[in-house]
């Protein structure tokens, strides 16, 4: 483990040095890695284990969209794909990839088919944080590890392919075996992270619930509406509305902030920019700390999770949710972003 310094705060990280993809193989080398689920991080996580050399079957209910989608990735019936409890039975190291809902749906089903010595991974401590509202409680022979990719599973598996990664947090939970730790490294690496943050089940948890609803995805998609809202109202038309709003963000500015930093961005903007910037930054990180600080209290206290369970244990959770995206993706901020995409120079030589 590296210490790393952060500000301050002596953290450790686990480097490929350390914990080369050749150590996670050896690793790994007597283990059937049991992937149930296969929605959005059950693919990613399957396909670069096999990658990698590494023995895995996939479970989930066959017939459905899932089981359709694993036999296009080359998943084979009875050999390398079965139902949920059957992999599991099989698996030495379980990976617990359906929705988090689901985790509590089919918990009965599948703890029962643990074996003395297995790992229960996991990819986000959802269901044994919040054990009391979600009934899964591990059995006491086995370990209980997490590795949680920070990004979509869409984005493991692609940067994967590219040569690269998506860096993870790491924890245990459980360690019957006394290899509990070796075994989530291992599976980190193999599951094609970068570089791997030490957390607990709470704190990634706690976390990412946080992160979710806040900057990354809901306060993301609420400050642009509200930005675009404001602009469109004092009769700017829609594609100024949009580039000034998300196209300008996602094909210049953000990269700035990923390469070298949010100052690096604002010192290559113009200095009327900066001066604007600086002095609204504080209005506007003052008036959204309130915010953050209900969403975080509302996840701590369950709230969140029992909203989650309630609403993703529905029949129709899918149709439901994907009936919003479609709502959102038919406003017209977002219809007309779609045309401002196409708009964009790398597609004149399309
Ligand atoms: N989506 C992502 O990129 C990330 C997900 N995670 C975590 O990874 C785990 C899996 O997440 P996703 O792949 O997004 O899950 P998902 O919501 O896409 O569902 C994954 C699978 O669950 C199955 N499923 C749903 N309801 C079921 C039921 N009642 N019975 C049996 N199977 C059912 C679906 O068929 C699908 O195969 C979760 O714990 C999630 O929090 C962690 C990091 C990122
Ligand atoms: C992609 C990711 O890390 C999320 C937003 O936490 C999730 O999909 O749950
Ligand atoms: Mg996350
Ligand atoms: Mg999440």
């Amino acid at each position: 483990m590296a210490k790393m310094d952060f500000a301050g705060v002596l953290e450790e990280v686990v480097t490929r040095e350390e914990f080369p993809l050749s150590r996670a193989q050896e690793v790994l080398k007597d283990e059937v890695v049991a992937v149930l689920g296969y929605g959005v991080q059950g693919p990613a996580q399957a396909l670069n284990m096999r990658d990698n050399g590494i023995k895995v079957i996939v479970g989930v209910t066959p017939g459905g969209r899932s089981w359709n989608k694993a036999l296009q990735d080359g998943w084979v019936p009875g050999e390398t794909l079965f139902s949920m409890e059957e992999a599991a039975e099989r698996g030495t190291i379980v990976q617990y990839l359906v929705s988090d809902a689901a985790q509590k749906l089919t918990w009965e089903r599948i703890r029962p088919c643990l074996k003395e010595g297995d790992a229960l991974y996991f990819s986000h401590g959802f269901a044994v944080v919040y054990r009391d509202q979600t009934g899964v409680v591990p059995p006491p022979y086995v370990d209980v590890i997490l590795v949680a990719p920070k990004g979509s599973g869409t984005s493991v598996r692609a940067n994967f392919l590219a040569g690269s990664g998506i860096n993870s947090s790491f924890a245990v939970e459980q360690d019957y075996t006394g290899r509990a730790r070796e075994r989530t490294l291992a599976v980190g690496i193999a599951i094609g992270s970068g570089y791997l943050f030490e957390t607990t089940f709470q704190h990634e948890v706690y976390s990412d619930l946080t992160g979710e609803r806040g900057v990354l995805m809901g306060a993301l998609a609420g400050i642009m509406e509200a930005q675009y809202q404001t602009l469109r109202a004092h009769g700017h038309t829609p594609s100024e509305a949009f580039n000034e709003t998300v196209e300008e963000l996602t094909q210049s500015l953000i990269r700035l902030v990923a390469q070298n930093g949010m100052d690096w961005m604002y010192a290559n903007c113009s200095t009327t920019a900066q001066r604007g910037a600086l002095d609204w930054r504080h209005e506007f990180r003052d008036a959204t700390l309130p915010v953050f600080e209900r969403l975080y209290q509302s996840v701590a206290s369950g709230a969140e999770t029992r909203r989650v369970l309630e609403a993703n244990s529905q029949p129709d959770y899918k149709e439901k949710l994907e009936a919003e995206l479609r709502e959102m993706r038919e406003s017209e901020m977002w219809r007309a972003g779609a045309l401002v995409r196409s708009l964009r120079p790398e597609n004149w030589q399309k």
